[in-house]
C-alpha cells in the first residue's frame, strides 16, 4: 500500500492544528526540522513537534536536517517522533551509527536519509537494521522545488537493496511530488510520498491525497 505523508513545511505555522486536521486521511505528519547548518534554512525544533503530538495520534514522521543529529536524538523522542530520520551525510560513519542506536533504545523507528548527490551505496552500512530509507529527490531545505528525475535510478537501485537485505524497511521519497510525479516514483519502488506544496496548495486536499496515492 502505498503512504501519504503530508510535510507541514508548506503548511501555515499560524494555523498548525488546523492544517493537521485537514490532512486527517493521510499516513503520516512529515515534520522538516531544519537548522540553518545542515541546510541553509531554519525551521522548526523540538517544542513545536511536542505540541504537535498533544493534538494528533496520526504517526509523526520526524526528518532531521540537522548537523550531528545524535545530540538531539533523545529530545525528538521524549517530544513525541514515531519515526526519526537522519542523514548519512551529517555526520561521520560512526556517530551516525550512534544515532541510530540511540533512536532504537528510545523506542522509535529508525530512519535513514540520502541527498541528490550521495549515491544509494551509501546506506550499505545501515541498511539492514533501519526501518525507513528516505530518497530526496530535491536539495534539502526548502519546499515547492522541481522534481529531480536523475534520481530515478537511484530509488530503484534502494528499492532492489531493500528487497535484498532489509525487506520491510519502507522507501519514502521527497521533494517534488504531485501528480505529475508521484508515478514515477512508485513505478521506481517508493512506497511513502512525502508532499507538501502539492497537498497544502490543492483546493481539496483529501482529494488530492487520494489522488498521489493511486500515482
Ligand atoms: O524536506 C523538504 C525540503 O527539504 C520538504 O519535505 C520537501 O521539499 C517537500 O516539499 P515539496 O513537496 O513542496 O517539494
Amino acid at each position: 500500500m502505498i503512504k501519504i505523508a503530508p510535510s507541514l513545511l508548506s503548511a501555515d505555522f499560524a494555523y498548525l492544528k488546523r492544517d493537521i486536521d485537514r490532512i486527517s486521511t493521510a499516513d503520516y505528519v512529515h515534520v522538516d526540522v531544519m537548522d540553518g547548518i545542515f541546510v541553509p534554512n531554519i525551521s522548526i525544533g523540538v517544542p513545536v513537534v511536542r505540541s504537535i503530538r498533544k493534538i494528533t495520534a496520526m504517526p509523526l514522521d520526524v526528518h532531521l536536517m540537522i548537523d550531528r543529529p545524535v545530540r538531539y536524538i533523545k529530545a525528538f523522542a521524549d517530544a513525541g517522533a514515531d519515526i526519526l530520520t537522519v542523514h548519512t551525510e551529517a555526520d561521520t560513519p560512526e556517530q551516525i551509527t550512534a544515532a541510530l542506536e540511540a533512536i532504537r533504545a528510545a523506542g522509535v523507528r529508525p530512519a535513514l536519509s540520502i541527498k541528490p548527490r550521495t549515491s544509494a551505496e551509501a546506506l550499505l552500512p545501515w541498511i539492514r537494521g533501519i526501518s525507513m530509507v528516505l530518497v530526496m529527490t530535491v536539495e534539502p531545505g526548502f519546499g515547492g522545488q522541481a522534481f529531480m528525475a536523475d534520481q530515478l535510478p537511484k530509488i530503484r537501485a534502494v528499492r532492489e537493496m531493500i528487497d535484498r537485505y532489509n525487506p520491510g524497511c519502507e522507501l519514502e521519497v521527497d521533494g517534488g511530488i504531485g501528480p505529475d510525479t508521484a508515478g514515477l516514483v512508485i513505478e521506481a519502488g517508493a512506497n511513502v510520498l512525502v508532499a507538501g506544496s502539492s497537498v497544502y496548495g490543492a483546493a481539496d486536499i483529501p482529494a488530492r491525497i487520494a489522488e498521489l496515492r493511486k500515482g
